[in-house]
């Protein structure tokens, strides 16, 4: 019997509901699931499908694609990518997007891949482990301004400068850290107050992992690409778990949309209108109660109208090779 970790599927029902809403019995046309994950929304959605359905899925993770070979259904083709590759897809092909953001839990519950402080492991947190640095190869050489920036924009951490100086010092006299066990100790040593119920190493390897899966970069690239890549009347459902993500997710969306029910808000002009901004749900007590993971989860809706304009500067500002600290500043106000 295997041992692997499991994921539970945050809003699996919910998510899929959303997704398919517009699509009438026996959906036809293209989806995508941009996180396949463990293949739990994947699942659903193909057993919700008609027959002339596609699914299309994105995961980063090789673990993930080795998972998702094992899916033998036609309907179904799985892309070792990015996400924020959505918009190498047909314009307008695609009827809808389900985003499922962040990690599953066996990333974070393997130790050997590095994501968590609560076991010891390689300090590596890539989600695409054939490619890229590991946090321990960008720690052993970043300087003490660049990591305290990353601590800062992605993990919030008030005491980004007092950690970032204790991890050049520890490496000028030991040499790099290697292991997540080192890191949390050393981020404990230095942290001079820890937020109640919080492990003080918690902010340091969010933003980590985050700078290292080039997160927020990929998810705005992705939702840049929606409003190219969608067709009108097609559901974009983004489920996001920390406040860094869903301000992006909901700023984009109040960006494009008008709101059905608040003519008072004043969101993007006439002509830039792409979405209708459709919900903001939350999962109930009781998944919650099932699944401790879930209560941090926001689900967005919004469905892509008729309109047609402001996409392509989306696209470009995404896309620029600098993009990373403008659109960090522009998405996250003071
Ligand atoms: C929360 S899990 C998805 C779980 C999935 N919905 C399920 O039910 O099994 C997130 C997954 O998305 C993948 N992922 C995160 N960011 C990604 C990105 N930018 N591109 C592709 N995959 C990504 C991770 O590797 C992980 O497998």
């Amino acid at each position: 019997m295997s041992s692997a970790p499991c994921h539970t599927t945050v809003l699996r029902e919910p998510a899929v509901d959303a997704l398919l809403a517009r699509a009438g019995p026996a959906p036809a046309g293209t989806w995508v699931d941009a996180t396949f994950g463990r293949g739990g929304h994947t699942r659903l959605i193909l057993c919700r499908l008609g027959p002339q359905g596609r699914l299309v899925a994105f995961d980063k993770d090789p673990e993930a694609i080795a998972e998702a070979m094992r899916i033998t259904d036609a309907r179904f083709s799985i892309r070792h990518q990015g996400f924020g590759q959505l918009g190498q897809l047909p314009a307008g092909s695609l009827a809808g997007v389900l985003m499922d953001l962040g990690v599953s839990s066996p990333q974070i519950d393997s130790p050997e891949r590095g994501f968590s402080f609560r076991f010891d492991g390689p300090l590596d947190m890539r989600m695409d482990t054939t490619r890229g640095l590991s946090a321990a190869d960008w720690l052993a050489t970043a300087d003490a301004g660049q990591i305290a920036q990353v601590l800062r924009d992605y993990g919030e951490e008030r005491f980004a400068g007092l950690i970032a100086k204790a991890i050049v010092a520890r490496r000028q006299a030991r040499g790099p850290l290697a292991r997540t066990a080192e890191l949390a100790d050393l981020v404990a040593g230095a942290v001079k107050t820890r937020e109640p119920g919080q492990n003080p190493a918690t902010r340091t390897f969010q933003a980590l992992r985050i700078f290292i899966n080039a997160e927020l970069e990929e998810l705005q690239q992705a939702l840049a690409a929606s409003l190219l890549v969608l067709q009108p009347g097609g559901r974009l459902v983004v489920l996001s778990f920390h406040s860094l993500e869903d301000r992006i997710v909901k700023q984009f969306i109040a960006r494009h949309s008008r709101q059905p029910f608040d003519r008072r808000v004043p969101f993007a002009a006439p002509q830039a209108m792409q979405l209708l901004a459709l919900a903001r749900v939350r999962p109930d007590a009781a998944e919650v109660a099932a699944n401790p993971r879930a209560r941090s989860a926001i689900m967005r809706v919004a469905e892509r109208t008729q309109a047609h304009g402001a996409e392509r500067s989306d696209m470009r500002r995404a896309e620029r090779p600098d993009a990373r600290r403008a659109e960090h500043g522009e998405v996250l106000p003071p």
